[in-house]
């Protein structure tokens, strides 16, 4: 799948709701609770970080629940994508780019969303034919502000600012127009995971999917 097809692709995935979860996942019991939660409040769209042993485990789980599109973030190297893809993930999210992380996601018709900070990265994957990327470690990097000057040279990319969104800031960025959506860990919250408050993060997820501009 070339590079603008997978940006396609990513566009129709990031049109979908206008915040994609975040996802740690420490105990493989949690999955499929919490992807029907989500769901249930209206976020079809989770991004599985590759950062614990059950991740991959977690996208094969949450995979069979209904209306759920499961994809793989914090995608480092080729390996990552073919384990990610074995295990059924439907998109991978990078923090950032690279040709052997490219090569790989063209050659296994897997899409790709990859991260960009600045403008001459941001560049870079447009020459490549990526116009969707993720825009990471979103605030730190500058916010909805500087988001929206790259905007200006830069209007035909369309980003996923990740990375210190909140429910406070979401809107911001949300009200930019090359933002599509908005990707956070705050509608996923480890303690109340512990404690099987499911309902609790479905209340979360009907706030994060009521947000817009
Ligand atoms: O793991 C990845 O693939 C990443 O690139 C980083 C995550 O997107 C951010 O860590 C989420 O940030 P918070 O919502 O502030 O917790």
């Amino acid at each position: 799948m070339t590079p603008d097809r997978q940006s396609a692709r990513m566009r129709d995935i990031c049109a979908r709701a206008p915040v994609i979860p975040v996802i740690v996942i420490d105990d493989i019991a949690h999955a499929q609770p919490l992807a029907r939660a989500l769901v249930a409040g209206g976020l079809p769209v989770l991004e599985v970080t590759l950062r614990t042993p059950v991740a991959l485990d977690a996208i094969r789980a949450m995979s069979t629940v209904p209306g759920a599109v499961v994809g793989a973030g914090t995608v480092l190297s080729a390996d990552d994508i073919h384990r990610a893809r074995n295990a059924g993930a439907t998109f991978a999210v990078a923090p950032g780019m690279s040709d052997s992380l490219i090569g790989t996601c063209e050659k296994c018709a897997l899409p790709m969303l990859p991260g960009a900070a600045t403008a001459s990265e941001a560049m870079q994957a447009l020459e490549m034919g990526f116009d969707m990327l993720k825009f990471f470690p979103a605030g730190p990097a500058g916010g909805p502000s500087y988001l929206k000057a790259l905007g200006g040279p830069l209007p035909g990319i369309g980003f996923c600012p990740t990375g210190g969104v909140s429910v406070e800031n979401a809107r911001d960025y949300l009200a930019l127009p090359n933002v599509l959506c908005v990707g956070g860990s705050w509608v996923a919250p480890e303690a109340m995971m512990r404690a099987g408050d499911w309902a609790g993060i479905e209340t979360l997820a009907r706030e994060a999917a009521s947000l817009t501009s």
